[in-house]
């Protein structure tokens, strides 16, 4: 090694941490080194392959109950600012990384990923060849996990790890949704991020959130489109919803299996028709729910900021943020409607089929009518989106509010505003000429607002 070289290696090693292990129910075992709180910690283990943003994901309230992996290799280079945060707190059981980076540099950090963690009690591994684990998830399916710092024997651990509970079954959403109702507007948001400043001052609509662990962004995104926000626990009956008198109500994203929370899709399926709705994510599952439709559990999930989906109404691609390990089926909420479905009587399986003919399906659903599938995964046609027509409600299962990702869907929010205005044509828009939400594709800060 050259005299320079040797001097940089010293200049940047870091200390090692303590071992720790990573212990997966199918007895794969990861070993590597303790780099945020000391400790172990149980869940089902899923891999994020976004480049950036790993603060928005550690505090995106999804996360309850999941050991998160990160396939970038190195994580926390430009360290923690809380403006990012999704949440007050993480919530997600454990973090896996490659490499962290014990010395941040930006002018926005304010502590390293580390400290944070350690501060905030994740227990996180880092030395982890994470495209190996990657590898192994995609093959062996999502399955229960240990992060352990404290036990170094793998054997103990896989005998703890095979008797802890599973995500399936279990309701996560009361441990990240709130007490009691509070209410969000322009002076809450993020000072440091440029859209604060060119908010809509006058709110135009009063709309409730459903909060079963909603990240900021999503508020962020309802406030930037002129929405005073309400936010209600994840449990609040529909008729004290109506009471607040709202111009539209929010269903948010949230952790764990949708069929454990029965009490929000209840609502939704007393709110549909009574009231404007729209859902993203476990929002959307809510929503799909009280139609009657049929929850799958994917395999290893959408965790990641480049997921390709196509918007069926305008045909054109957006590239979304995701975040989700189960989806609504869309053939279990109805016949198709030959006539809005152009001409087909049958469903198909792949739904990029749709796609392929230029065509965004109906089905007649027993319960509210005629629903349309608005968008679809193209990496493995799942249903992406899906638009009521004889009530004003939609939803997408993509997080339009990216936080962290790309921008595309940003228009979603417009569309909800445009449908609380009563207008038909709320989502049938060109994505590049969308004003009404101030938004213009291709940028990054709100430079026009209507
Ligand atoms: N981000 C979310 O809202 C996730 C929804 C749900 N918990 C899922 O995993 O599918």
């Amino acid at each position: 090694m050259s005299k320079i070289a040797e001097k940089l290696r010293v200049a940047t090693a870091k200390p090692a941490g303590a071992p720790a292990l990573l212990v997966l129910e199918d007895g794969a075992v990861f070993a590597g080194t303790s780099c945020g709180a000391p400790g172990e910690a149980f869940g089902e283990v899923c891999f994020n392959t976004s480049l950036e943003g790993y603060l928005e994901i550690v505090t995106d309230p999804s996360y309850a109950g999941q050991i998160v992996a990160l396939t970038y290799p190195q994580v926390g280079n430009y360290g923690v600012n809380a403006d990012d945060a999704q949440a007050e707190k993480p919530a997600l059981r454990a973090l896996v990384v490659r490499d962290m980076c014990p010395t941040p540099s930006s002018w926005r950090s304010q502590e390293s990923l580390g400290d944070y963690l350690g501060r905030e009690g994740v227990v996180a591994i880092e030395g982890v060849d994470t495209r190996a684990l990657v590898r192994h998830i995609r093959d062996a399916g999502a399955q229960r996990a240990v992060v352990s710092t404290t036990d170094a024997d793998a054997a103990s651990l896989l005998e703890k790890v095979r008797k802890s509970p599973t995500l399936v079954g279990e309701n996560q959403v009361v441990g990240v949704s709130c007490g009691g109702s509070y209410s969000y507007g322009v002076a809450d948001l993020p000072a440091s991020h440029d859209f604060a400043l060119a908010a809509p001052a006058d709110p135009r609509f009063k709309v409730v959130v459903y909060h079963c662990g909603v990240k900021r962004s999503i508020l962020d995104g309802l406030v930037r489109s002129g929405c005073a926000v309400t936010l209600v626990p994840w449990d609040t009956p529909a008729d004290e919803v109506l009471t607040l008198s709202p111009d539209g109500v929010f269903f948010s994203n949230g952790p764990g299996d949708p069929d454990a929370v029965d009490a929000t899709s209840r609502a939704a399926a007393a709110l549909l028709g009574r009231v404007p709705l729209f859902g993203i994510c476990l929002g959307h599952q809510m929503m799909a729910k009280a139609a009657g439709a049929k929850i799958d559990k994917l395999k290893f999930g959408h965790h990641g900021g480049n997921h390709p989906v196509q918007n069926l109404l305008t045909g054109r691609v957006e590239v979304t943020a995701q975040n989700h390990g189960f989806c609504p089926r869309f053939q279990s909420l109805g016949a198709l409607v030959p006539e809005l479905s152009g001409g087909a009587t049958e469903h198909v399986d792949d739904l990029r089929e749709w796609g392929r003919r230029s065509i965004a399906p109906v089905v007649a659903n027993e319960r509210f009518g005629r629903i349309r599938l608005t968008h679809v995964n193209l990496d493995d046609g799942t249903a992406e989106g899906f638009a009521f027509l004889d009530v004003p409600a939609f939803s997408v299962q993509y997080h339009p509010e990216a936080a962290p990702g790309p921008t595309d869907a940003h228009y979603l929010f417009g569309a909800f505003a445009r449908l609380m205005e009563g207008r038909g044509d709320y989502l049938d828009i060109d994505i590049a000429t969308d004003r009404l939400s101030g938004w213009k594709f291709g940028s990054t800060t709100e430079e026009e607002v209507a």
